[in-house]
């Protein structure tokens, strides 16, 4: 069994694969993170890697503290991807959308994909059908914008995600709801459309902690899974065994 995690800019997911399948997912905080990577472990007994994609401030001891037990890997630059990366600053470029990048390549061959990740920031990332990433876009996510608005302004409060009731604001509340999701949506759906003008087929996966949220909202069709990333991790991995 192989343990991934996940350690984003907000929050901790981690998962215990057996093969392909997903058998258990779990989201926590970095000050939780020791304790719950041991419960994980009690839990799940037949765990032999422990396999670690981060773009947080989380140190690295504090999963090396399981190295006895596990083989420990963290995915890096270094590790063998299906791709060419093309991105101009390739050691600048997070591990996540390396990895997005990966589970996109190898699960959707031989077509041009474009990945979403609705998370703390919203990330786009395109490889095309011949395998090459080719990079994409970073923005501002969803909380990240509610909270932007309260802490660059006097008078606006921080409000917490919520569904606009009008698309007129017709008070505080409802305009920086009516702001902050449409403002995400329309430029999600702009996006694809733009992209859309560049390559007339790919497939769209859209990831992260939003998912759900917006998917619905969203007029183009889109490959929606909350696992996505993690579930890429566990890929890029096995991908790593075979190609070392
Ligand atoms: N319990 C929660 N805590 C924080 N954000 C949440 C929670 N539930 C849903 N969200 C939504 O998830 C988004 C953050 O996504 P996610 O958890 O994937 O970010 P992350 O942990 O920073 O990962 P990454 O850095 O990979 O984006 C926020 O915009 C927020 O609206
Ligand atoms: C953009 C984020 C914060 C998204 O998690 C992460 O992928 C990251 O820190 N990237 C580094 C910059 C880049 O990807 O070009
Ligand atoms: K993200």
């Amino acid at each position: 069994m192989i343990l991934t995690v996940d350690v984003g800019n907000t929050r901790i997911k981690a998962a215990v694969f057996e093969g392909d399948i997903l058998i258990e997912h779990f989201v926590f905080l970095k000050n939780e993170l020791e304790k719950n990577i041991e419960n994980i472990l009690k839990k799940f007994e037949k765990t032999t890697h422990l396999v670690v994609a981060s773009v947080g401030n989380v140190e690295k001891e504090s999963f090396l503290v399981f190295n006895k037990e596990l083989i420990v890997h963290f995915v890096t630059h270094n590790d063998p991807f299906p791709f060419v990366n093309q991105y101009e600053t390739p050691q600048t470029l997070g591990v996540d959308r390396m990895v997005l990048a990966a589970g996109a390549t190898l699960q959707f061959p031989n077509q041009n994909r474009l990945v979403i990740d609705a998370g703390t920031c919203v990330t786009y990332d395109f490889i095309d059908q011949n395998n090459t990433y080719l990079g994409g876009a970073i923005s501002p996510g969803l909380r990240l914008r509610y909270e932007s608005l309260h802490n660059y302004t006097s008078k606006l409060p921080l409000l917490q995600l919520e569904s606009p009731k009008h698309f007129i604001g017709t008070s505080t509340s409802h305009s920086i709801h009516s702001g902050v999701v449409n403002a995400l949506v329309y430029e999600i759906d702009g996006f694809i459309d733009e992209y859309r003008g560049l390559y007339s087929n790919f497939i769209i996966i859209l990831t992260g902690g939003d998912t759900e949220f917006l998917a619905k909202r969203l007029k183009n069709t889109i490959f929606a899974n909350s696992n996505f990333l993690i579930e890429s991790l566990n890929q890029t991995f096995q991908y790593k065994i075979n190609n070392d």
